[in-house]
């Protein structure tokens, strides 16, 4: 239960090894990566792993050494490792219509749909033969083969609570996501089939614990039968309110929706209730169309938003091709992270110019963006340009105003790229016409598509079998197509980007055309 728990106000994670600006929102002087030119933290290279071990590879224990940090870096927080909690045969199983009632054995004999709690997946597939390959992420200048295994999601025979006595909440943080809704559902679907019964929504985000006027929203099969055909969230969402002043609910289970800043909240939480030696699971399901959360294959919600992209990237081709000198350009999402505007400008075929925050560009001069459109124009009479909302911000004048969760706010870099290509051909006396479309909203506002809420229904039903599980603190994602549990702490270490050096970039340019606009 979770009830009171006086969190200090204001109290932030930031990531203990590395004072970066992630994870404390906002920009830090302090980031190892703050560019005081430009005043903003910007990692223009691949994340880094901000907390690997300094490993001395001349000590041939250096594996031993690496494998062991790995375990206890990966190893799932659990409630019995601050409490005294006994398990029970579970009563979840898909071999009866209603949950388990006798678990004496005999049922759950007859389904064995179980997961080992020892069942591992890999982390990492590849095996590089060289830090130069592109792409490469080794461990060693060697890049020696270390087997990094992660706990496997799924239902366990054994569980931690009295479905019947559990009060499970559910609570959506952050920017809106297509499949928010998927996830709600197939939460409360899963936390039936074992048997609970008291289920309730927290309105908007972190900030229903603490506004009385946001009561609790009991849910149940009835309630989100249909929330699915529908985009947003059912439950509402916010920003700000980190300050999680006090937690007066009683809770047994808190599933939590959210990117990254949600899940350093929940797992502010999740260490709050341990140190207090609560039994309380604290789950998390990482949720953005950035797909800026480490470690993971994909968050849900980027598929559809790639897929939403299509239409505005589509609709801007059509006007620069049946315009004189044309020049469509599209402003994706993607705050620090270029994979909406990378997959959404690869998966068009008609773009090229892709523009994202991993890398710089320079607008002017032999080697600018506008140069090359002068080519494009001379050469193909039309041009199409899509850029992320977070790249460029070099070129900007940056405020220091953050929204309520202390993120950055960014500087509008798809009217200045319009303004400096209008003034650009009129300078050089060349006629252009710039068509600019900035769809973002729309992008995130759609319901989930077909690949995007299977993803929902995966990640729901892992997140409700990790709770019952005993496991706390964890998220639960896909990795390397494996369905898997992950440390909140592991994943809020640093956020996800595009490598600039990586082979989904570099097929990027090959589709653009573009050139290196350094
Ligand atoms: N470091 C932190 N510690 C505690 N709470 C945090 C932290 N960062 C963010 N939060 C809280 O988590 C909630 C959501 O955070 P934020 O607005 O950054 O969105 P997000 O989860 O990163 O999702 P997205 O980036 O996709 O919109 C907010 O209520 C915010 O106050
Ligand atoms: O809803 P808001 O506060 O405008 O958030 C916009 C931000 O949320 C995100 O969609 C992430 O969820 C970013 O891509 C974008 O910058
Ligand atoms: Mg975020």
């Amino acid at each position: 239960m979770i009830g009171n728990i006086n969190l200090k106000n204001g109290s932030k994670i930031t990531s203990q090894k590395d004072p970066c600006c992630f994870g404390v929102p906002g920009c830090n002087p302090r980031c190892v990566r703050y560019n005081k030119k430009s005043r903003t933290c910007r990692l223009v290279t691949r994340a880094i792993s901000v907390d690997r071990p300094q490993l001395d590879f001349s000590n041939s224990d250096w594996k031993k050494q690496f494998q062991e940090d790995f375990d206890r870096r990966f190893s799932l927080p659990h409630l019995k490792d601050v409490i005294d909690v006994e398990p029970r045969p579970t009563t979840f199983s898909l071999k009866s219509r209603t949950p388990l009632e006798n678990v004496n054995g005999s049922m759950q004999g007859s389904w064995n749909g179980y997961v080992n709690d020892d069942d591992r997946a890999l982390l990492k597939v590849i095996k590089f033969a060289s830090p130069t390959s592109a792409g490469a992420d080794c461990i060693d200048p060697d890049c020696s083969w270390v087997e990094q295994w992660v706990h496997r999601a799924g239902p366990r025979k054994q569980i931690y609570f009295e479905p019947q006595y559990v009060k499970a909440g559910i609570v959506t943080c952050g920017g809106l996501c297509p499949g928010l809704n998927d996830v709600i559902r197939q939460i409360v679907l899963t936390l039936e089939k074992y048997g609970v019964k008291n289920i309730v929504g927290i309105q908007h985000g972190f900030r229903g614990f603490f506004e009385d006027h946001l009561a609790e929203v009991p849910l149940n099969r009835q309630v989100v039968q249909n929330i699915n055909l529908a985009g947003g969230s059912f439950l509402g969402v916010s920003r700000g309110g980190a300050n999680i002043s006090d937690i007066a609910r009683r809770l047994d289970m808190l599933f939590v929706l959210g990117g990254n800043g949600t899940h350093a909240g929940a797992n502010l939480i999740h260490e709050e209730c341990r140190k207090r030696k609560l039994k309380v699971s604290i789950v998390g399901v990482p949720k953005t169309i950035d797909n800026d959360i480490l470690l993971m294959d994909k968050t849900f919600g980027f598929d559809t938003a790639v897929e939403a992209a299509q239409r505005a990237i589509n609709s801007a081709y059509i006007e620069a091709h049946s315009a004189f000198h044309g020049i469509g350009l599209v402003k994706l999402m993607g705050r620090s992270s270029g994979f909406i505007t990378m997959h959404a400008s690869l998966s068009s075929g008609q773009v090229d110019i892709c523009l994202i925050p991993e890398v710089p560009f320079t607008l002017d001069g032999p080697n600018g963006v506008l140069q090359h459109l002068e080519h494009l124009i001379e050469t193909k009479g039309f041009a199409l340009i899509c850029v992320a909302e977070g790249a460029g911000q070099e070129h900007l004048q940056q405020s220091n105003a953050t929204d309520a969760s202390g993120n950055m706010i960014l500087g509008d870099i798809g009217v200045h790229l319009h303004q400096k290509i209008k003034a650009h051909f009129k300078e050089i006396g060349v006629h252009s016409d710039v068509k600019y479309i900035d769809p973002t909203y729309m992008v995130r506002a759609v319901r989930a598509n077909a690949s995007d809420a299977i993803l929902c229904t995966v990640l729901g039903q892992n997140a409700v079998h990790g709770a019952f599980a005993g496991f706390s603190g964890i998220t639960t994602g896909i990795c390397n197509t494996h369905n898997v549990y992950l440390p909140i702490s592991e994943v809020i270490k640093s956020t996800r980007f595009v490598d600039p050096n990586s082979r989904m970039w570099h097929r990027c340019l090959t589709s653009t055309g573009q050139p290196d606009f350094h």
